[in-house]
């Protein structure tokens, strides 16, 4: 089968979960359309609860569709569903596995599982791939956790996918080994697979995606390539506390998108790729405005969605 142009394909994906208990229902995903290119690394990027896990759970064949078509490899997960998951390797948020297996175990098992034939094996070229080859024999309670997520992931990939899911892969995760999980994912990218993460941290879909969706209250309200993204967010707020409150907005400053707060302290709104603090700062001074205290804040996530929807509306 020649390659298909999207890895991922959804229609009008929606998932109602039935209400249970004290639960009302919850409709987790709102009719959701979105293709996903092969060869990408693919954000979804929303806060707690926007729908990710259960968009990822629908492909992985572990929560049902309420309604809509999705195709994975080109394959129709109701028509196929045994072949379609065969195209992806998911690795779940949690670290789900056995402690009195070994990593080489653990992998073998895994293969088993696929029912990848012991000579189609790759065990010690995955093991050397996710840096595990000298801890093969280790016991897994004995792997540090960042270890252990590398064993996540080298599980996902035995039976070969060319689509590997990351569901939040560095939650939780310090700074340096997030780093190196990065460096690991860049290199199957590299290397031919197509790659789709979630994630509530800005900083790793602008480090990691060539595009991002953007997913809030089960819907997407952004879906682009990542610079043309981030330039939506781009803008900053410039606070500043002169010595002495002001009265009216210097006139050398009125081209500015400048406010006058009651306060008598002002706010510039500006563009961080165009005009840089140090060069806003000169002019405030070159006004003859002496900063006692000044404050920059820049968009959150949960701002443009807010900028976003409002555009939409
Ligand atoms: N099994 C379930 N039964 C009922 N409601 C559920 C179930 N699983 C998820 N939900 C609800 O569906 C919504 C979407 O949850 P989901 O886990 O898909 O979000 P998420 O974007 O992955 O969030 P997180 O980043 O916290 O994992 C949430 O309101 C959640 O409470």
């Amino acid at each position: 089968m020649s390659a298909p142009d999207y890895a991922i394909e959804v229609e009008n994906l929606e998932k109602v979960y039935a209400a249970s208990g004290k639960m009302p229902e919850k409709r987790a995903l709102q009719s959701i359309s979105l293709k996903i290119p092969r060869g990408s690394i693919f954000g979804l990027l929303g806060p707690n609860g926007a729908g990710k896990s259960t968009f990822i759970n629908i492909l992985a064949g572990l929560v049902t569709k309420t309604s809509g078509t999705a195709r994975i490899w080109d394959m129709d997960i109701d028509q196929h569903p045994r072949a379609s998951r065969a195209a992806i390797g998911v690795v779940n948020q949690e670290i789900t596995m056995d402690p009195f297996f070994t990593p080489e175990e653990a992998l073998e098992l895994q293969a088993g599982f696929y029912g990848v034939p012991k000579k189609s094996r790759r065990t010690a070229e995955i093991l050397e791939a996710v840096g595990l080859s000298d801890k093969a024999d280790a016991y897994v309670r004995q792997l540090s956790g960042g270890m252990k997520r590398r064993l996540m992931i080298a599980k996902a990939l035995v039976h070969r996918p060319p689509v590997l899911i990351l569901d939040e892969p560095t939650a939780g995760v310090d700074v340096e080994l997030r780093r190196s999980l990065w460096q690991y994912v860049r290199r199957l990218h590299d290397e031919g697979t197509t790659i789709i993460l979630t994630t509530h941290y800005l900083e790793e879909a602008e480090e990691l995606c060539d595009e991002i969706a953007i997913v809030n209250h089960g819907e997407i309200i952004a879906c682009e390539p990542t610079p043309k993204l981030l330039a939506r967010m781009d803008q900053r707020i410039l606070k500043i506390q002169p010595r002495e409150p002001l009265s009216a907005v210097p006139e050398s400053l009125e081209h500015l998108d400048i406010r006058l707060l009651k306060s008598g302290e002002l706010e510039i709104a500006y563009r961080n790729s165009e005009t840089g603090i140090g060069r806003l700062l000169e002019k405030v001074r070159e006004a003859g405005i002496s900063v006692a205290d000044l404050s920059t804040d820049q968009p959150k996530l949960e701002d443009v969605f807010v900028a976003m929807t409002t555009e939409a509306a």
